[in-house]
C-alpha cells in the first residue's frame, strides 16, 4: 500500500477512541490530514473534554498511522472543540452557553446537588469551561458546597450580573439573591420569572457547558423550566428506594414529554461501606437504577456509594472532585462526567444559526 491520504484514513480507522470505541474517520473528528513526502501530519478533533487522556490519544493514532508502510515522520495534534448541539425545537440557546444539563432528581434530598456540583467540576478538570447554575429554589446549596455563601454578584450595568467563581466555575444561585435561612414561598410564575432571569440576565462567558441543578420534583415548575431553558439533555439523580426510584420515573416522563433526551441516571447512595469494617450493605435496596434504565432503554451513568467522606467535603465547600481528585469517589463523578460529555458530543449539532430567523411584518 503506498502512502496517500486515503491509506492514512485507513490505518486511522483502526484505532478506537477509549471512550467511545468508536474510530475518529467514522466520527468526522479527523482533520487536515497532510502527506509530504513519507512524513504524514493530521489533527483529532475530539467532541468532548479529555485533558487527561490527550497524551494516550497522540500516541495511539501516531501509531495506527506508523503501521503504514513507508511512513516517516507522523505528527498528530489532538484537541478538544466543543460545540453546540439542538436542544428542544423552538427554544433559541442562550448567548455564551453552548450546552446546558438539567440535573434533575424526582424528590428532594437524594443527592441532586451534590452530583451536579461533582458533575460540574470533573468536567472542568479535563479542560472544559463550565459554569452552574443553582436553580433549587426549595434549597439553594451551591454557595455552601462551592465555599463562596454570603457573596453576592457584581453588576456593572445594573442589568445583568456577573458569575460568581469557585474552584474554577463560574456560579450563579438563586441562594445569592435570597435569604437561604427563610426560604421564600414560591408561587409557580414567580418561580420561574426568577430562574428565567438568573438564567439570562447572567454574564456567561464562553461557557463549554452549564449545568443546571434543578428545583427536586416534577411539578408546574420543572415542568416549565425544562419547556423553557433551552437543554441538551437531562441527567437524573435516584437513590435505590422504590419511592426515590416511583419519583425518577415521573421525572423521566416529564423531560420525555417536552422533548429533552435523557442522558442517563444516576444512582447515589447506592451501597454504603462501612468506614471501620469495609462492610458493603445496600441500605436502600440493589438494582434498582439499573433495571428503571433497562426498562425505559436510557444508559445507566453510574453508582455512587453513601460515604461520609462525600458529605464532609461537599458539606465543607470542597466537593469530592476537588478534595481527592485522584481518589476512587472523583474517579466515579469523572466516569460519569465523561459519558455525559460523549453523549452531547454524539447529538444532532445546532444548526439554528445557519438560518435565518423569519420576522413577519405589517407594512
Ligand atoms: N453519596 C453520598 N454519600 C453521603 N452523603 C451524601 C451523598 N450524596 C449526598 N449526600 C449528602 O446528603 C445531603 C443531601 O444532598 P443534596 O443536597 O445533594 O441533595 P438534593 O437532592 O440536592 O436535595 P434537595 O433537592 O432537597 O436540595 C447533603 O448533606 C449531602 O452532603
Amino acid at each position: 500500500m503506498s502512502l496517500t491520504e486515503q491509506s492514512v484514513l485507513d490505518s486511522l480507522r483502526q484505532y478506537a477512541d477509549p471512550n467511545t470505541g468508536k474510530d475518529y474517520v467514522s466520527a468526522r473528528w479527523v482533520k487536515n490530514v497532510r502527506v509530504s513526502g513519507a512524513d504524514v501530519s493530521f489533527d483529532i478533533e475530539l467532541g468532548y473534554p479529555a485533558k487527561s487522556q490527550i497524551d494516550a490519544i497522540r500516541q495511539g493514532v501516531i501509531g495506527a498511522v506508523k503501521g503504514v508502510p513507508g511512513v516517516g515522520n507522523v505528527s498528530a495534534n489532538v484537541f478538544t472543540r466543543i460545540v453546540a448541539h439542538a436542544v428542544q425545537q423552538g427554544v433559541k440557546l442562550l448567548p455564551g452557553v453552548k450546552n446546558i444539563v438539567a440535573v434533575a432528581s424526582g424528590k428532594g434530598g437524594v443527592g441532586k446537588s451534590t452530583t451536579s456540583v461533582n458533575l460540574a467540576l470533573a468536567l472542568a478538570a479535563e479542560g472544559a469551561t463550565v459554569g452552574i447554575l443553582d436553580a433549587d429554589i426549595y434549597g439553594p446549596s451551591q454557595p455552601q458546597m462551592l465555599g463562596i455563601g454570603g457573596q453576592q454578584p457584581e453588576s456593572a450595568d445594573g442589568k445583568s450580573m456577573e458569575p460568581l467563581q469557585a474552584h474554577g466555575l463560574q456560579v450563579m444561585s438563586i441562594g445569592f439573591l435570597v435569604d437561604v435561612e427563610t426560604p421564600m414561598v414560591w408561587r409557580g410564575p414567580m418561580a420561574t420569572q426568577a430562574l428565567n432571569q438568573l438564567l439570562k440576565e447572567t454574564n456567561w462567558k464562553e461557557l463549554d457547558y452549564l449545568i443546571i441543578d434543578m428545583p427536586p420534583g416534577t411539578g408546574d415548575i420543572q415542568l416549565t423550566l425544562s419547556q423553557s431553558v433551552p437543554v441538551t439533555g437531562a441527567v437524573i439523580v435516584t437513590t435505590p428506594q422504590d419511592i426515590a426510584l416511583l419519583d425518577a420515573r415521573k421525572g423521566l416522563k416529564m423531560f420525555e414529554k417536552v422533548g429533552v433526551p435523557i442522558i442517563g441516571i444516576v444512582e447515589n447512595m447506592s451501597i454504603h461501606i462501612c468506614s471501620k469494617c469495609g462492610h458493603e450493605e445496600h441500605i436502600f435496596g440493589s438494582g434498582g437504577g439499573e433495571a428503571m434504565c433497562k426498562d425505559y432503554g436510557v444508559p445507566f451513568l453510574g453508582a455512587l456509594p453513601l460515604d461520609i467522606q462525600i458529605r464532609k467535603q461537599v458539606d465543607g465547600g470542597v466537593p469530592s472532585v476537588v478534595a481527592d481528585p485522584e481518589g476512587r469517589v472523583a474517579e466515579l463523578y469523572k466516569g460519569i462526567a465523561r459519558q455525559v460529555a460523549i453523549a452531547i458530543a454524539e447529538r444532532q449539532k445546532d444548526m439554528s444559526h445557519k438560518f435565518p430567523s423569519i420576522v413577519v411584518q405589517n407594512t
